[in-house]
């Protein structure tokens, strides 16, 4: 087994195992400058964005835009430490539905930078002229937005605490905020700030959201970025588990590779992204994105098909035993609750979305999520429901409500979240439930023996659903029947009334 470097990483393909499918950067690491700053170097960038990168850089092109990684989060450390030891470089390994195992090491993150060691060296990188992307993966409650009012919450106490004066930034918006205050000053033109985050609007949202802290601290400064800074819109697709000890282990058994955080995924990609990109952008399109004008049918069409539909197959599924979305997903009781769900509830939602035929989309989505060999964990699409389900579902529900439309899958998707959150399975072993809200929605779940609409009363999540008495009928019959009969014999029940 060999370890990862830049020392090394030309000799891994002579040296791994027979019959491994495993490619390596064959271009010059050291010819590659820092075009981008990525925020959130997590799972999905690494599977994703770096690796689109990669793909142009072995063509010789976009060799000016490599990453430099930003960790906002204490946390990051981890991620730095990994890359740092490894120069930045690291193994992406697809696996295909027929168990075919594909590895390409990825060479397009040059630097990592961690933010809490070091803000000032994040803000200069960031201000440097070579940069002209700072881009976005920082989970959907990484905009700070305040799920009812829609608003940038400028009382959050980390916001709060940037905005002092004289503070040093600590959060996304504080340190964003400030390289492209640094730049207006130095006279260098503003970087485009590239959301890829699975929100809908994800270019407007980030927008909001950077000007509004812009203008609570600097109201010149905030004037000038919403004339000069673009936030080109995105719709980001490919299913990135959360990396395990035992994927560290296949990455050595198979392609003799010692990567401390290799990164799996599923084999399907695709980027659409709005081309609005003045100070300019990698030709993206060489390496198969969508560079369209118009992002939203895609963005509606994949939040509203595919991550609602995780959220209605990881609570049923959870309660009933199961683990791994394809254990939910590989049974025809649960492929037909999904099926039906996106067919009755979440297409007719959607405008035609262009280039796409979505039967084909939605039959591809289920085996997608059938894909044993990817074992994406219930527990991942479980967690920060807060931030999914009123962003993902719930305009699909107030869709329906407000024109006579279907709710019933939808209903029995936001039941399964509330009995989700009593925090027990139906074999009674404990849940732990991961949302920053999880106290208080476990509270909630809980009084919903003597209450049953408690979950639906929290308006910060719900807003006034809980008003609605259609939905409040077919939420409390789910919830009735989960509690009565189960998860499945209630999946069942609402697939046989078809
Ligand atoms: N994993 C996928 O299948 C997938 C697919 C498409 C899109 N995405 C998008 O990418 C996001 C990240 O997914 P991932 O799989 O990389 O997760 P991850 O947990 O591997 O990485 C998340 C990164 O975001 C950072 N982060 C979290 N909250 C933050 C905050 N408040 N401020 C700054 N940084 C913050 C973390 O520190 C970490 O670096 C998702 O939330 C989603 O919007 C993920
Ligand atoms: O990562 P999140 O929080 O946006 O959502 C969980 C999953 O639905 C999501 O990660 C999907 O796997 C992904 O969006 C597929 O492209």
């Amino acid at each position: 087994m060999t370890a990862l470097d830049e020392e090394t990483v030309g000799s891994l393909v002579a040296s791994a195992p027979d019959g491994a499918d495993l490619t390596v950067p064959t271009y010059d690491r050291d010819r590659l400058t820092t075009g981008i700053v990525h925020l959130g170097v997590g799972g999905f960038h690494r599977a994703h964005q770096a690796m689109y990168l990669d793909r142009l850089m072995a063509e010789g092109k976009a060799l000016d835009w490599a990453v430099c990684g930003v960790g906002v989060l204490p946390g990051d450390a981890r991620m730095r430490d990994a890359l740092a030891a490894q120069d930045g470089l690291y193994t992406l390994v697809l696996k295909h539905p027929d168990g075919r195992l594909e590895a390409r090491v990825i060479g397009s993150i040059k630097e990592y930078l961690l933010a809490p060691d070091d803000p000032e060296a994040v803000l200069e990188k960031m201000a440097s002229p070579e940069v002209r992307i700072v881009s976005l993966t920082v989970t959907e409650g990484g905009y700070n937005i305040h799920h009812v009012t829609g608003e940038f919450d400028l009382a959050d106490p980390a916001v709060a605490a940037d905005l002092a004066d004289g503070a040093v930034p600590a959060t996304t918006f504080g340190l964003v905020t400030e390289a492209l205050r640094r730049r207006r000053e130095r006279g260098v033109p503003p970087f485009t700030v590239m959301s890829c985050d699975n929100i809908q609007g994800n270019g407007e949202v980030a927008r909001r959201a950077f000007t509004t802290f812009a203008r609570a601290k600097d109201a010149d400064l905030a004037a000038w970025i919403e004339t000069e800074v673009a936030f080109p819109s995105s719709m980001v697709d490919r299913i990135t588990p959360v990396t395990t000890d035992a994927d560290r282990a296949l990455v050595a058994e198979r392609f003799g590779v010692d990567d401390a955080w290799p990164v799996v995924a599923e084999p399907f990609e695709q980027w659409a992204l709005e081309d609005t990109f003045p100070t300019g952008r990698p030709p993206f399109e060489d390496a198969g994105v969508q560079v369209v004008p118009d992002v939203e049918p895609y963005e509606l069409m994949k939040l509203r098909l595919l991550n609602a539909s995780h959220q209605a197959l990881c609570y049923v599924g959870y309660l009933a035993g199961h683990r791994y979305a394809h254990e939910v997903a590989g049974q025809d009781v649960y492929a037909r609750f999904l099926r039906g769900y996106m067919d009755r509830e979440g297409t007719p939602t959607l405008e035609p979305v262009p280039g796409i035929d979505l039967d084909q989309y939605k039959a591809t989505l289920i085996e997608r999520f059938a894909n044993p060999h990817v074992a994406d964990t219930l527990a991942r699409l479980c967690a920060e429901s807060s931030d999914r389900i009123p962003k993902w579902l719930l305009p699909v529900v107030r869709h329906h409500l407000a024109t006579g439309g279907p709710i019933e899958h939808a209903a029995l998707v936001v039941a399964s979240w509330a009995r989700y959150d009593e925090g027990t399975d139906e074999a009674g072993e404990p849940i732990e439930i991961v949302d920053r809200l999880a106290d208080r929605l476990h509270r909630a779940a809980l009084a919903q023996a003597e209450d049953p609409l408690a979950f639906l009363r929290d308006r910060e999540v719900f807003g006034d659903l809980v008003d609605d008495e259609r939905f409040t009928a077919a939420y409390t019959a789910a919830l009735d029947a989960l509690h009565e009969q189960g998860a499945r014999a209630t999946v069942e029940d609402l697939v046989a009334r078809g």
